[in-house]
């Protein structure tokens, strides 16, 4: 058997994701069935500080030879960097990405890719140019799980797929947990607010039950009705998103989907699943359900009208430490012994790097701009847009 490719990352960012990221990253593949390929951080990059770069890979457990940048525009000239992870709000997701690849690196970047469609589109257009690896970071996709819904989908058992409906509800409360407004969930100068942070979950499952599942030349963009709540103390990021999106298909088979998120109310109010699930995908031989948090969805149902009803469990393998989360708020959901399951996505990074593909066709760029077109819709129909200098195209500007 040969060794495994080795992949240099390089963390851009050390916040709350970036931890979680690099733990899962540099746990062994193998634990997963993965040998061809292995990870390691030889990098990260803190805009508080060379110190806190330092302390963050300590912290991580990176090689004690991985070097510690206090600057972003240094650290992606460092030539021992395969590729860079984009950890950062979404408001600086735009800056720190065009950042890498102008500095000609590869980048996985967090969900949302982008505050608005037209950037996005302007850093597709730039890995073109610069013949680059890019990809948005919705972990989620790259999941066993989301392989079996979307052969499920595909096999046909389902038939004729007619309705999903998708909702990730977070259940914090913004005024105890967040008071101050500064917190990246709802503070507008990060591009805050339930529908870029959360709400992309529930459209990466309307999407990718729908939308994915086609032969490209199929593919065609939804119609989108929706209504935003603002989030009154920041007034300029929203708490609840309800979006209608109606997919036109041929033969009078157009498909509807129903797609809703919100800070406030929760998914799975007692976390223990007993509200049901939380994306179900309707199809005129049966459907199936996933469970929440659809995120880090661990459970499927399959329902069929002339079948038995299959359950299936999809813990995350490990070996992770089963401590907690990373979203500032401490409600851990990571069962002791499992990994997050951020490590599908950077294997999926890394397949493409071995094979010289620039893009996954889990999430091609062209789907992650129409997912972005669609929330700018969303937004508009809302009368939602943010401070101008995160709106922007332009680059560089200092944020
Ligand atoms: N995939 C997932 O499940 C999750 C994804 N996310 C996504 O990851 C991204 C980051 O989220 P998260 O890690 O929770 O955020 P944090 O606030 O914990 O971390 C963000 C980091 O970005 C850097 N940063 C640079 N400029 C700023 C600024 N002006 N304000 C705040 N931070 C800044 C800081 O790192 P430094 O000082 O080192 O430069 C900071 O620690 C978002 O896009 C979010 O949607 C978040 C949670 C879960
Ligand atoms: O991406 C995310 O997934 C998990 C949530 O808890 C988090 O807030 C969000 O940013």
């Amino acid at each position: 058997m040969s060794a495994p490719k080795v992949i240099r990352w390089g963390i851009l960012a050390t916040g709350g994701i970036a931890q979680t990221f690099s733990r899962d990253l540099l746990l062994d593949p193998k634990t997963r069935g993965v040998t061809s390929i292995k990870h390691i951080i030889v990098a990260a990059a803190s805009s508080s500080g060379q110190a806190r770069a330092t302390q963050f890979l300590k912290d991580v457990g990176a090689a004690s030879t991985a070097k510690a940048y206090g600057s972003y525009e240094e650290f992606v000239k460092d030539p021992n960097v395969d590729i860079v992870y984009v950890s950062t709000p979404h408001s600086h997701h735009y800056q720190n990405t065009m950042l890498c690849l102008e500095a000609g690196k590869n980048a996985l970047v967090e969900k949302a890719f982008t505050v608005n469609a037209a950037q996005a589109k302007k850093l597709t257009e730039k890995a073109k140019e610069k013949n680059l690896f890019l990809m948005e970071a919705v972990w989620t996709r790259y999941f066993p799980l989301s392989h079996y819904v979307r052969d499920v989908i595909t096999s046909g058992k389902l038939g004729n797929v007619q309705l999903v409906t998708a909702d990730n509800g977070l259940c914090l409360d913004p005024e105890e947990t967040m008071a101050d407004g500064k917190h990246r969930m709802v503070n507008p100068d990060l591009a805050g607010g339930a529908l870029l942070d959360s709400g992309i979950y529930a459209l990466t499952w309307v999407f990718q039950t729908l939308y994915t599942t086609l032969p490209p030349a199929q593919r065609k963009a939804p119609s989108v009705s929706s209504a935003l709540k603002i989030y009154k103390p920041t007034g300029q990021a929203d708490e609840l998103a309800t979006m209608l999106l109606v997919f036109p298909r041929a033969e009078n088979k157009d498909v509807h989907a129903v797609a809703t998120t919100s800070i406030r109310y929760g998914s799975d109010p007692l976390g223990d699943l007993s509200a049901g699930p939380a994306c179900r995908v309707h199809g005129d031989k049966g459907e199936i359900q996933i469970f929440p948090p659809l995120y880090r969805p661990t459970k499927t149902r399959l329902i069929l009208r002339d079948g038995p009803i299959e359950d299936r469990e999809w813990p995350q393998p490990g070996p992770g430490k089963g401590s907690g989360w990373f979203n500032g708020f401490g409600d851990g959901i990571q069962p002791e012994g499992e990994g997050q399951g951020m490590f599908w996505e950077a294997d999926e990074a890394a397949y493409a790097l071995v094979e010289g593909r620039k893009e996954s066709p889990l999430l091609t760029w062209e789907e992650s701009v129409l997912i972005m077109e669609v929330m700018d819709e969303v937004r508009k129909q809302g009368g939602l847009r943010f401070p101008e200098k995160i709106e922007t195209t332009d680059f560089p500007v200092a944020l």
